[in-house]
């Protein structure tokens, strides 16, 4: 009788066991860099940095998924060269073996790679890495399935960096709906309080008005979308409010998988779902709301005037959809697209399977 060899785990675990892998490689990175001295930082366009970390930590975590995963569409946030050269030692062969001794839900067994996107933010919270805020920092690798958040690794390079060179710098921590998230301790925010965490450099009177509308006793303003995830799931802030265009979907994928193994919810403002397929928009243009427990109570305090102004995907596609429909059936009237154009147009190039 032939042998059958042994099992290959399914797709969704072996993409979350190379993404840990090369997380661990990310923040190894990052800090070379920041040692090194030279941040090389650039400004992409208003108050939005990128510094030579970003830069190689993307060649890094795209060539190593790609190489494991050709098929799979990756969007990276930053658009590099494809003419790069990419170190040797960038590409990640090992899988983590801590993702693989994990059983896979049955749900994901028969994921197969058109289904799959991955989100990559080779490092949030640039801002903060620059002023020297390092704990604020994050590399988020996020997995869609089907254009839902399922699967997600935070790696924070700088955590303990406060704690003596005694306590270990650097933790991942990852998760998939359905199986839980790991490498942290879960922990509720305190009953008495309603703490609210808020960008620190990305703020506007929207921003401020939205998160003073949800009654905070405390404001907790830190960069960074992974790491005011993190917080959440501490037990450090009740809520996450963001009133921006500024997050993009490589700055949601990851953090929200995370968050939404252990029981919260991540969402646009209006409570609709961000979306993370191959063709949608890269911005958040619904925004942003985050919490552990009592989402819709946050929801309900964001003001009618605030939430107008946001746009969640679905209603964009819809607008989309409608605008096709509408050109197809009457190729005389004129094409009056500004609405989804605006949404749409601002996007920076992504990096995607150009390999
Ligand atoms: N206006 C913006 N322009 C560019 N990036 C933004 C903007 N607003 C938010 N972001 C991204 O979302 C993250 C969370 O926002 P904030 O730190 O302001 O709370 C930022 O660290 C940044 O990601 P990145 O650092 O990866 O460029
Ligand atoms: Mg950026
Ligand atoms: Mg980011
Ligand atoms: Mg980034």
């Amino acid at each position: 009788m032939a042998s059958t060899g042994p099992t290959v785990p399914p797709l969704i675990m072996r993409i979350l066991a190379a993404s840990v892998a090369v997380s661990h490689r990310a923040g190894n990175i990052i800090r070379d860099i920041l040692k090194a001295g030279d941040l090389g930082i650039v400004d992409k366009g208003k108050n939005d940095l990128q510094t030579e970390a970003d830069r190689a930590v993307q060649r890094c975590i795209v060539a190593t998924l790609h190489r494991h995963f050709p098929r799979v569409a990756i969007f990276g946030e930053e658009s590099l060269d494809p003419g790069d050269r990419i170190p040797d030692d960038y590409i990640v062969k090992e899988l983590s073996q801590d993702v693989l001794s994990h059983v896979c839900p049955d749900i994901y067994k028969n994921v197969s790679d058109d289904q799959v996107v991955i989100w990559v933010d080779p490092l949030d919270g640039t801002a903060e890495f620059t002023q020297g805020l390092l704990d604020h920092v994050t590399v988020l690798i996020g997995v869609a399935v089907n254009g839902e958040a399922r699967g997600g690794v935070v790696y924070q390079p700088y955590y303990n960096y406060q704690s003596g060179s005694d306590a270990g710098l650097g933790r991942c921590i990852w998760g998939l709906i359905g199986l839980g998230s790991f490498g942290f301790t879960l922990k509720s925010p305190p009953a008495n309080k309603n703490i609210i965490t808020t960008t620190r450099s990305h703020a506007d009177r929207i921003v401020t008005e939205a998160v003073n509308a949800c009654e905070p006793t405390e404001i907790v303003k830190v960069g960074g979308a992974g790491h005011k995830v993190l917080l959440l799931i501490e037990g450090k802030a009740h809520a996450y409010v963001f009133a921006s265009k500024g997050c993009k979907k490589w700055d949601t994928c990851a953090p929200e998988a995370v968050l939404h193994a252990v029981g919260g919810r991540l969402t646009d403002l209006l409570g609709n779902p961000i979306l993370y397929h191959q063709q949608v928009q890269h911005r958040n243009a619904g925004g942003v709301l985050a919490t552990l427990h009592n989402h819709q109570w946050f929801l309900d305090r964001i003001p009618a005037n605030i939430k107008s102004t946001f746009v969640s995907d679905t209603a964009s596609e819809e607008m989309v959809r409608l605008q096709q429909q509408a050109k197809a059936s009457a190729s005389s009237v004129p094409s009056g697209d500004t609405l989804f154009k605006e949404g749409s147009s601002v996007d920076p190039p992504e990096f995607h399977k150009t390999l």
